[in-house]
């Protein structure tokens, strides 16, 4: 067995609020390879997918009927084009959308997109042949647009950067492609279509326009979540988590639950996206695991999973614990410029827990009040459970979500129980600015009411 590390696949994002180091390392080491005749007949059962449901190469080709997915939260109506023009193959596999209004994402598209069979030179128009003025992200995969479509659709438009040849990142294009198009949730990104032209590789993705939950958490979109709304996000996450892990025809693990693959609605619900790495789980209903390539970002990987190259869905509930540390603490995984026992956020915060000192590992600008302090903690104690060495001691994802309902619900009662207390001025519940309180010890880790 051989491992090694590659450079990140990440995007690089402005210096970080603590300037700490985001170690977004993507990781990748050759997993031993136990069961390869399973894993040869998953993929080969993918890639038959993929052709027959998803891609239609050729123009005038029928899709195979597929089995309506029963357990979808909404059913897809699925539209398929083959009328692209003969110079070009274009392949769309694009859905009749029923957006909620509450969620507040690509709201001009109206059930269109279904119905418009775009081609480049529609892509070229709504991005201005891929102008750097409607760039608005960078990863990995390629560069993220902004479009708008001539019927007035605001759509992201991904476009694969040319290195996407190498094969295995192909591979991962076209993983993203099949994970992406069969699901669809209120609380996942939702992809719209697919187009292959020449050289481009190109993804048409539901626009989710006020950043990702990191852009939040790291103060650059110029507001404080508030306990309450971390809570609702680590639901919404939690519910899409879920919805891959139990209720797609195929166990979806997503394997990079990271607060910048998280896009935020207006409204402040969470989306969850990025399926790139995502890789479906054994198609064998009896298999406990998958082995594979070892793949995520450092500081939210299951160590298990490091050191044993063996992909459960409880290696997303171990990202989701760490993501949850992060909703409460503000800080991420790894934080090189604090002091030494601080660095491994999940660990001081496990220590503060230990010691009942939850309360110190809120995110100062977070309002404190008894609401908010009973949910950081009770938050901290779930993040327990799911960052647990092994993954039989690890929640299911559709346990996180009930014990984060009994959460919310506690939380809304204390909020209800104080308001008349806040009616008469009660000073603790107002917001605490940041004020590091220097103990004797010059940690910087306390903070003040004021
Ligand atoms: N659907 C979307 N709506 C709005 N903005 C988006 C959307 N998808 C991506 N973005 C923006 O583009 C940025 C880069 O996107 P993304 O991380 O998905 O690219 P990637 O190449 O898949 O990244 P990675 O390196 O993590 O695989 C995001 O941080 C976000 O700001």
């Amino acid at each position: 067995m051989d491992g090694r590390l590659s450079p990140a696949l990440q995007t690089s994002s402005p210096a970080r609020r603590n300037s700490s180091s985001s170690q977004a390392l993507t990781v990748y080491s050759q997993a031993p390879r136990k069961k390869p005749n399973k894993i040869l007949r998953s993929v080969k059962a993918a890639v038959k997918k993929f052709t027959n449901i998803i891609i239609f190469r050729s123009k005038g080709a029928k899709p195979k009927s597929t089995t309506p997915d029963t357990s979808s939260i909404h059913r897809r109506d699925v539209s398929y084009s083959a009328s692209a023009p003969s110079t070009e193959t274009n392949i769309t596999s694009t859905s009749t959308l029923r957006h909620s209004e509450s969620y507040g994402s690509s709201t001009s598209l109206n059930a269109q997109l279904g119905t418009f069979n775009f081609s480049i030179k529609d892509i070229h128009e709504a991005t201005g042949k891929f102008s750097s003025k409607y760039e608005i992200g960078k990863g990995g995969f390629g560069i993220v647009y902004k479009g708008r479509f001539r019927d007035g659709s605001l759509v992201a438009i991904k476009r694969a950067k040319q290195s996407i040849y190498n094969p295995s990142l192909s591979k991962e294009f076209k993983n993203e492609v099949l994970t992406l198009s069969r699901i669809e949730h209120q609380n996942l990104v939702r992809l719209f279509g697919y187009l292959e032209h020449g050289d481009e590789r190109i993804l048409v993705l539901e626009y989710v326009g006020n950043g990702t939950l990191k852009d939040h958490l790291d103060g650059r979109m110029g507001n404080v979540l508030e306990m309450a709304e971390r809570l609702d996000i680590a639901i919404d996450v939690a519910h899409a988590v879920t919805y891959l892990h139990t209720y797609t025809e195929l166990t979806i693990i997503h394997r990079d639950i990271k607060p910048s693959n998280i896009l935020i609605t207006e409204k402040l619900k969470a989306k969850v996206s990025d399926f790139g790495l995502a890789r479906l789980a054994s198609e064998d209903p009896g298999a406990t695991h998958i082995s594979t390539q070892a793949k995520g970002t450092a500081g939210y990987m299951d160590p298990e999973y490091l050191r044993t190259y063996q992909l459960t869905e409880k290696s997303d509930v171990y990202s989701f614990g760490v993501l949850l540390v992060e909703l409460v603490s503000g800080r991420h995984p790894i934080e090189q410029n604090r002091p030494a026992k601080e660095r491994s956020t999940v660990k001081w915060a496990m220590q503060k827990l230990k010691e009942r000192e939850a309360v110190l590992v809120m995110d100062p600008s977070v309002r404190r009040n008894p609401a908010s302090t009973y949910a950081a903690e009770a938050m901290l104690k779930l993040a327990r459970q799911c960052v647990a060495p092994t993954r039989q001691l690890r929640p299911s994802m559709k346990r996180c979500v009930e014990v984060l309902w009994e959460i919310r619900k506690n939380h809304r009662d204390r909020v209800a129980s104080s308001t008349p207390r806040r009616a008469s001025a009660n000073f603790a519940d107002k917001k605490q600015p940041a004020r590091p309180q220097h103990d004797e010890d010059g940690d910087r880790h306390k903070y003040i009411s004021v």
